[in-house]
């Protein structure tokens, strides 16, 4: 199975401009890591926000795990994310007063199939959560802590336990690193590669850093990929 399919894809953020991105055809298998990278401005968040249908392309197709998203409702799209995407945010969008395992377990509360992949698993999304932000190298006391409370790299690994609370198929990671100096980053993607091959999830990296390659088995270059702007 493919995680994404692309064809023959147009997305512009106004009507009558130029489009941001025109991609021909994309594939990304299942379990890949794959990095993308691209220049400030190439339109790299523009296409997170495709396959995580927050926006539509007005052409082509988009398919995630063969589902093609523009055969779905709104609503649906909404679903269709809560239990297939986890999404790890360049600011993580925590919620500031409530606590780590509080916003760990956000992830179950929007997707009852979130909640029966861990129940599958023999375990509670509040044992699943404390032992994910545990491995992910969070005290007891830090665990319990409100977000606001807890440093830029802590926050980061609240944000990673929630986008992988109940196995989703499929985790987009946005810039998450940028605010770590070059051990914490290492240790944390290690930890979040680590953690997503233990579910087999399918693995997209968008960073700017070209150190962190080494880390990914696939490796994409936005501005080869999309053809907007390009003349033929
Ligand atoms: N909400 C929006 N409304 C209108 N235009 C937007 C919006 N978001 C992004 N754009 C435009 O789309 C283009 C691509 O932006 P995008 O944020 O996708 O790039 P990026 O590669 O993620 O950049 P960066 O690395 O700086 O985060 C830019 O020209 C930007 O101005």
């Amino acid at each position: 199975m493919t995680a994404v399919s692309v064809r023959d894809l147009s997305f512009a953020w106004k009507r009558n401009e130029p489009a941001t991105l025109e991609i021909p055809e994309w594939q990304v298998q299942n379990g890949d890591t794959l990095l993308l990278r691209g220049p400030s401005g190439s339109g790299k968040s523009t296409l997170l926000s495709l396959l995580a249908g927050i926006n539509t392309p007005q052409k082509g197709e988009l398919s995630l795990f063969d589902t093609p998203l523009s055969k779905l409702s709104g609503r649906q799209r909404d679903r269709f994310r809560a239990d297939n995407i986890g999404y790890i945010f360049q600011q993580f969008n925590l919620l500031p007063y409530l606590s780590a395992l509080d916003n760990a377990l956000l992830a179950c509360q929007f997707s009852t199939v979130r909640k029966e992949r861990i129940a599958k698993a023999g375990d509670t999304p509040e044992n699943s959560a404390h032992g994910m932000l545990k491995r992910l190298g969070l005290s007891e006391s830090q665990i319990q802590q409100p977000a606001h409370s807890l440093s830029v790299g802590q926050q980061q690994r609240v944000a990673a336990a929630r986008a992988l609370l109940g196995a989703p198929p499929l985790l987009i990671a946005d810039e998450p690193t940028s605010a770590l100096d070059a051990e914490h980053r290492d240790t944390f993607i290690q930890l979040l590669l680590d953690l997503s091959a233990k579910n087999d999830t399918t693995v997209i990296f968008v960073t700017h850093d070209a150190a962190l390659a080494r880390y990914f088995n696939s490796h994409v270059e936005l501005n080869n990929l999309n053809k907007a702007g390009v003349a033929v």
